[in-house]
């Protein structure tokens, strides 16, 4: 028998989040972690295969008489330590140029998220300064976010295009994302999100039409042809960007060529985006601050994932999300970063906290929305976001015998997180 991976063994708690197969979790179900907690003579272990698949996990005397006479290319002495999943970042735009601190400034200064926009700010800033990057300068400084991502805890985050608005700088987005997975221990899932914004000089129904019957047929063939691989369709449905009959319409497109549905509504204006998502069956809506009781409801009966990004309102000082609502109403919550060049955060920890203090939800809470329900986001939950045989080994070694210490120690998880495992390999 090969070598083994990896061999962690001596771990004050391993905290596997579920331990029966569960794919997502809703509502009151986020509230209880499935915890294996140290004895008084045994610590706990976990055994990583040569794929870097979970093969046990099990108190220290258990494992040692089961894998008497295993090999491992590594062994962790996790003593006093505990262990979570690998973190997963369930929305973030990281593939962009030109820095938009300028603008910072501006928002403190009272300016709002649309008004900035649409003097030709924001989203438009970032587009002029993409579409002039090469793919090696995108490809550069997405590795280096990609790598601060994984420092914090991340193995697995969705990655959005979307600050090209035309085919060529979509797909040249797409394509660094695609070159990046083959550079950084992180699985990302791709999304597509040419639907970001109107660009200058078109108008929506204009954009609409090239999305439609432009840039996802290039997208599609690129697919087929195996040069791309996309998992999911965004759009930025909002008063004054997409509607919902053109979200709809660009959203099902989409579904057509096979991506799942993940966008962003109800963010700034309650506009029925979530009552239009669930009816089309959406994976996932992001944001929804200003989402309805109606839209809580189907979203909840269509079992369609709330992706909550704390940061948002935090840096633009909107309404928040109403979390407890959904949570109350057996809607499933999973949590992302919304990293882009508006809400600069890369650490889940943080948003963690965030969702905490400022959307009320529990510590246990936010460990499940940042693994299994963010993994299942992005239809990843069978492979990720809990420690259970079989599934990726991917985890956070913390330096505290108490996992919510990631949480509780605020800013401070750069010092907690001790090793970060991909598959079985120390990649921090
Ligand atoms: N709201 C739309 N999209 C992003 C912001 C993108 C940007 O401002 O560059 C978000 O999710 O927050
Ligand atoms: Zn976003």
């Amino acid at each position: 028998m090969a070598s083994r991976r990896l061999l962690v063994h001596s771990a004050t708690q391993v905290v596997q989040v579920v331990n029966n197969g569960e794919r997502v979790l809703t509502g009151p179900a986020m509230k209880k972690l499935e915890i294996i907690q140290r004895t008084n003579e045994d610590g706990v272990s976990i055994v990583i295969d040569s794929k870097g698949n979970i093969e046990a996990i099990g108190l220290d005397g258990e494992v040692k008489k089961t894998f008497k006479n295993a090999t491992y290319e590594k062994t962790i002495d996790a003593t006093g330590m505990s262990i979570i999943p690998g973190l997963v970042d369930g929305h973030t735009h990281p593939v962009w140029a030109g820095d938009r601190v300028h603008e910072f400034a501006m928002k403190l200064a009272g300016a709002t998220y649309m008004e900035v926009h649409e003097s030709g700010g924001g989203i438009h800033y970032t587009v002029e300064h993409t579409r002039k990057a090469t793919e090696d300068e995108l490809l550069h400084s997405l590795k280096s976010r990609l790598w601060r991502m994984l420092k914090s805890g991340t193995t697995l985050v969705e990655c959005k295009s979307g600050y090209g608005l035309n085919a060529d700088t979509e797909i040249k987005m797409l394509q660094v994302i695609e070159r990046a997975k083959r550079k950084v221990p992180i699985d990302i899932s791709s999304t597509y999100c040419g639907a970001h914004a109107v660009p200058k000089g078109s108008s929506a129904s204009e954009a609409t039409k090239d999305v439609i019957d432009v840039q996802i047929p290039r997208i599609h063939k690129l697919m087929q042809e195996e040069k791309l691989h996309v998992d999911n369709i965004d759009v930025f449905c909002e008063l004054g960007v997409f509607n919902v009959e053109q979200t709809k319409q660009i959203l099902e497109a989409g579904k057509n060529i096979g991506l799942q549905i993940n966008f962003h509504g109800d963010e700034l204006h309650p506009i029925k985006s979530a009552e239009m998502g669930a009816d089309l069956g959406a994976t996932a809506i992001s944001h929804l601050e200003e989402v309805s009781d109606l839209g809580i409801e189907k979203m909840a009966e269509s079992g369609t994932i709330a992706v909550i990004l704390p940061t948002t309102a935090y840096i633009l000082r909107l309404n928040n999300p109403p979390v407890r609502k959904m949570l109350a109403s057996g809607v499933a919550v999973a949590l992302g970063s919304d990293f882009n060049p508006n809400a600069y955060c890369l650490s889940m920890p943080l948003v963690m906290h965030l969702a905490c203090v400022n959307l009320h939800m529990t510590m246990n809470e936010a460990l499940v929305a940042a693994t299994l329900n963010a993994a299942a986001s992005v239809g990843k939950s069978s492979t990720h976001g809990s420690l259970e045989v079989g599934k990726y080994g991917d985890m956070v070694i913390l330096d505290e015998p108490k996992w919510e210490n990631m949480i509780y120690q605020l800013g401070g998880h750069n010092h907690v997180i001790k090793h970060v495992i991909k598959q079985g390999k120390v990649v921090v």
